[in-house]
């Protein structure tokens, strides 16, 4: 089954008006595939200046977070209700950084999901295994648990985008090779038609994420369980142009 080709950009902690007038010229100026789909996920200060700056109908900004609840004495943290309001239909959930640098749980990134999806939302949940958890062969321990919180919380899986990334790829320049991607992400798949349905299995978008680059970016999307990239440090820069028309 095939299904549409989706491209993520992750921006993290990065840039400013200026930086955000050059990404967002260079994807005005892309000729985006027909079918495939494009998010940006821009700073939650920028969100609403990025989305000013992009005129190109197939591309989207999308948040980095959210928080499971939908107002209240939370300071600092940002609705799902938020993003809703300023048109912003994408968020990010559950990023390795999320979970290994702020310490966010596999049940407080399930309570988020639900809670972006009551919402309206799409969600790009992220799963993935630290080198040490590679290394010891529970890659699919690791993230069929991680699958587990989030499925218990999804009410609409047409509204869910997978990313897998590999922590151990994330920002190392050392990107998964095809066959590790591949196996993982048709893993995934398996894991989908056991634990949700077939029809789930067979059309949810599953990314990969961890150093995708201009140069790798082929070989990945010419995997039949590949449906995409979360993009990090590459969507910053001009090659995310390469990235979007991968499969051509
Ligand atoms: O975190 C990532 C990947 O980052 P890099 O592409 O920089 O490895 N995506 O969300």
């Amino acid at each position: 089954m095939t299904r549409n080709f989706f491209v993520g950009g992750n921006w993290k902690m990065n840039g400013s008006k200026a930086t955000i007038d050059t990404i967002t010229d260079g994807l005005n100026a892309t000729k985006v595939p027909e079918g495939v789909e494009v998010v940006c996920g821009a700073p939650d200060v920028y969100l609403t200046y990025a989305q000013s700056k992009i005129t190109n109908a197939s591309v989207h900004v999308a948040a980095q977070n959210c928080y499971k609840e939908a107002k209240g004495a939370f300071t600092g943290e940002t609705s799902a209700d938020f993003l809703k309001d300023l048109g912003v239909n994408w968020v990010i959930l559950g990023h390795s950084e999320r979970r290994h640098v702020f310490g966010e749980s596999d049940e407080l990134i399930g309570e988020k999901c639900k809670k972006a999806l009551e919402t309206g939302l799409n969600i790009i949940p992220c799963i993935g295994e630290q080198l040490e958890e590679r290394e010891a062969g529970k890659t699919e321990e690791v993230v069929f648990n991680q699958m587990k919180f989030i499925k218990e919380n999804v009410s609409d899986w047409s509204k869910v985008v997978i990313a897998y990334e590999p922590v151990w790829a994330i920002g190392t320049g050392k990107v998964a090779t095809p066959e590790q991607a591949q196996d993982i992400h048709q893993k995934l798949r398996e894991w989908l038609k056991t634990e949700v349905s077939q029809e789930v299995a067979d059309s949810v978008r599953i990314l990969y994420g961890g150093s995708v680059n201009g140069k790798n970016c082929k070989e990945l999307a010419g995997k039949p369980d590949i449906d995409g990239f979360l993009v990090g440090g590459a969507s910053l820069k001009p090659e995310f142009s390469d990235i979007i028309r991968a499969r051509e």
